[in-house]
């Protein structure tokens, strides 16, 4: 078969697989198969092998590099990754509000968000390619784990659309992976993990690509930088972008108008966190507007149109 031919063969096979892993990985919503999505695998796989030409790094079969790294590599974050202020009653939460609104003039539209309790992580594309991967670290310096998070499925490997962008979010063990884990690490005698959040960090800071990739991370993604450069105005805007290149958000955000929807919010989450099947320890309200998020600004360490409502602290089985 003529070279031409083969390579949009390749391209077509990538595709495929490409747009299965996001319905599957990333909408929950399958539309094929396992042993389709498998079989395609197989055949791009057996093309790659017998044109090795034609192997490109972010190819689907490329996730699980079986690279051992002997460390991280340093990763300054250009615009630093901020924590977030905490409050721990909805009184407070409401005086925050209130802060806020007075400081700009207006009340203000809020995205409520459910705070995953996970690790951050920033993600970098170049013309719609995953090119490289960090933690938050101490906000400035983070680590490079490109290669652990090429595992992970619900990191596309190439966005929908050829952007060059940085987003943000949490990477996460869903809590069935994390009670799983735990069993097998009891039966060979391993120390076990104390949650999720610490089971992710550890699967997250393998130096063994492969451990990683048998982990089951997962994802949510809530900042994208820079938004402006897309003529995005807007937190929910920004979601909904996020979601049509291809990563995952979560479900659960919200757009709010009034005190009444973020209590109302409140209740909602607070009830569903049991049955979640993932760790949340609280809620994030950001203001909606980017002209206001850029007018109000940042401490050192917080954003100061952004707040965590944590929830009180219980004896949440997981
Ligand atoms: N939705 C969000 O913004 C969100 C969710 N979960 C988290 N652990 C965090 C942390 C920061 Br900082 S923001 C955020």
């Amino acid at each position: 078969m003529a070279e031409i031919d083969l390579q949009e063969q390749v391209r077509t096979l990538r595709e495929k697989l490409n747009r299965w892993s996001n319905e599957y990985y990333v909408l929950d919503n399958p539309t094929v198969e396992d042993h389709v999505y498998d079989q395609t695998y197989q055949e791009l796989l057996d093309l790659e092998e017998k044109h090795p030409e034609l192997k490109i790094p972010n190819s689907p079969t490329q996730r699980i590099g079986g690279t051992v790294l002997n460390g991280f590599t340093k990763v300054n974050h250009e615009i630093p990754m901020l924590s977030l202020g905490d409050v721990f009653s909805e009184a407070e939460l409401m005086a925050f509000l209130d802060r806020l609104e007075e400081n700009v003039g207006q009340t203000l539209d809020y995205s409520c968000e459910l705070k995953i309790d996970g690790l951050a992580i920033s993600l970098t594309y170049e013309n719609g390619q995953f090119i490289k991967g960090s933690t938050r670290g101490n906000g400035i310096i983070g680590e490079d784990i490109t290669e652990n998070l090429k595992t992970i499925k619900a990191v596309p490997m190439q966005l929908t659309e050829p952007v060059t962008v940085e987003v943000r979010g949490e990477c996460y063990m869903p809590k069935a992976s994390f009670v799983a884990l735990n069993e097998k690490r009891e039966e060979q005698g391993q120390p076990i993990f104390a949650n999720p959040r610490n089971a992710a960090a550890g699967s997250l800071r393998q130096l063994d690509t492969k451990i990683t990739a048998s982990r089951n991370l997962s994802t949510f993604i809530y900042y994208l930088m820079e938004p402006e450069k897309f003529g995005i105005k807007t937190q929910t805007e920004a979601l909904e972008q996020l979601q049509k290149w291809g990563f995952k958000i979560n479900p659960d955000s919200r757009k709010v108008t009034n005190r009444a929807e973020i209590e109302t919010y409140i209740q909602e989450a607070t009830q569903k966190r049991s049955s979640l099947p993932y760790d949340i320890d609280g809620i994030v309200l950001k203001a909606e507007p980017f002209t206001v998020q850029k007018q109000v600004g940042n401490t050192v360490k917080v954003p100061k149109w952004a707040i965590a409502y944590k929830f009180p602290p219980d004896e949440q089985e997981t």
